[in-house]
């Protein structure tokens, strides 16, 4: 069995829980509150600046030039994509650049983000791919669930269009071929550790969604 396939159903009960979260089902049909959704984008744009960073490491330690290309080419589409996506929502929620700045991570982004940079900083580039792959493939199955929902709130209709296209598809494509080459060549226990945490970041992404349909703050 391809070892994406391992990975994905070994976490295939987050990724439910993900698909039926009603922060999920709420963008799909507008029952959203745009107050979860703006405690998202802030906590979103800290996880993005810490996922850049990630990738960027992940481009230090692949083995061969291309690789370290293409990584860095995801490190910069992170910053294109994701961040001008959250431009247009800052502006559109009233989110400034101070109140951005000076936000204190909520306590699941700032676990989820301190997983990432474990994996990453402990580990080779096939636990870094590991860990970041459950952010572009989750989302991407999500982008294509909720095509053709027509939710009265732009913003939410914005975000459906963000996450279905064809574009993205290709990267997504581009890093689960990257985890299996490599899952081909390590050992068993590397198989172990890289399935170990591609399972705690698709637990982090349910999460993530529960934190800010919850607002989840910091409890002293
Ligand atoms: C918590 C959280 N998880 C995943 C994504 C989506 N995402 C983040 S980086 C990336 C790949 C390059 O664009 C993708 C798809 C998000 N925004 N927030």
């Amino acid at each position: 069995m391809l070892f994406s396939k391992r990975v994905r159903e070994a976490a295939n009960a987050s990724w439910e829980a993900s698909f039926t979260h009603p922060f999920v089902t709420g963008i799909a049909d507008g029952t959203l509150p745009l107050d979860s959704f703006r405690f998202y984008v802030l906590n979103d744009a800290y996880y993005l600046s810490c996922f850049a960073r990630i990738q960027a490491l992940g481009a230090a330690k692949a083995d061969d030039l291309p690789t370290v290309s293409r990584m860095a080419a995801h490190a910069q589409s992170t910053y294109e994509a994701e961040l001008s996506l959250h431009a247009k929502f800052s502006a559109l929620l009233g989110i400034t650049e101070e109140e951005q700045r000076t936000l204190r991570p909520a306590p699941t982004a700032y676990a989820y983000t301190s997983h990432l940079f474990r994996a990453a900083y402990t580990g080779h580039l096939g636990d870094i791919i590991a860990a970041i792959l459950p952010c572009y493939w989750l989302y991407y199955e999500i982008g294509e669930r909720l095509q053709g929902a027509q939710p009265d709130e732009p913003i939410y209709r914005e975000w459906i269009a963000a996450y279905g296209g064809d574009g993205f598809k290709q990267l997504v494509q581009e890093q689960v071929d990257r985890l299996d080459e490599i899952a081909e060549k390590v050992t068993e226990a590397d198989r172990e550790r890289m399935l170990d945490h591609f399972v705690t970041s698709s637990r982090y992404e349910y999460q993530f969604w529960d934190m800010a349909y919850r607002k989840e703050q910091w409890p002293v």
